[in-house]
């Protein structure tokens, strides 16, 4: 089984060129002010220059059509990964800004929450299962707080989707065989600090993911 790994939160040449040379499938970019990780989308697209065979992912939360605009001028990323309150509407309506398609993100802490994903089925090109964040936060993801991944163990869907929420080098092989996923979605769990990556914690993360699948690339 081949497996697609997302490394996100990326906001330094280094860090990118580590995800590339250690074989990250996806390079993620917060464009998010609130956010530790956060780049401007100008600043998102220089870095994605380095991207190699990689696809890129602008991370956005509710964004209107101007920065969707500025984010299609300053970085014309392959993905657009929606993790806010956009309706299945919104999401299809910011495909025109994306190159390759949009993921909707979810904050999953039960079956149920996981079934709210089902309407935006046909709406979008990907789903990213993440964990809710904590009470009263201001940012909706990158919090590295996990949940139970085999929730997801059952859930089938023409839409291809990335478990994420907590991972790290020493658990991701767990995670993969819990929620059975066929791709995975890191930011803080290859960090030293908050927004700090850690250069040496990718490419264990990456290494270790594609272990547990059997792969040594995707
Ligand atoms: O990482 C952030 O700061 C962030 C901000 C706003 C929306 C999403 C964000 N990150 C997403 O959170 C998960 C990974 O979180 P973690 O590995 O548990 O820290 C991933 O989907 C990121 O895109």
């Amino acid at each position: 089984m081949s497996i697609g790994v997302k490394i996100c939160g990326l906001n330094s040449p280094e860090a990118v060129v580590a995800s590339v040379d250690a074989g990250a499938d996806y390079l993620g970019f917060i464009v998010f002010e609130k956010s530790p990780r956060a780049v401007t989308a100008a600043e998102a697209g220089t870095y994605a220059k380095g991207k190699g065979s990689a696809s890129s992912v602008a991370v956005l939360v509710d964004p209107d059509d101007a920065m969707l605009a500025r984010v299609l001028t300053g970085m014309a990323p392959d993905y657009i990964q929606l993790h806010g309150q956009e309706s299945p509407q919104r999401c299809q309506d910011a495909r025109h800004y994306a190159r390759r398609g949009v993921w909707k993100a979810f904050g999953i802490a039960s079956a149920a929450d996981l079934q709210a994903a089902r309407r935006y089925e046909g709406y979008v090109d990907g789903f990213v299962f993440d964990a809710k964040p904590p009470a009263g936060a201001d940012r909706p993801g990158g919090w590295g707080a996990a949940y139970d991944w085999s929730l997801l163990h059952d859930f089938e869907s023409e839409t291809p989707w990335l478990l994420s929420g907590g991972l790290t080098p020493e658990n991701v092989a767990e995670a993969l065989a819990r929620s059975g996923a066929r791709g995975v979605d890191v930011a803080s769990g290859v960090e030293s600090a908050p927004g700090v990556k850690d250069l040496d914690a990718i490419p264990a993360f990456i290494g270790a993911a594609r272990a547990a699948s059997g792969t040594s690339r995707s």
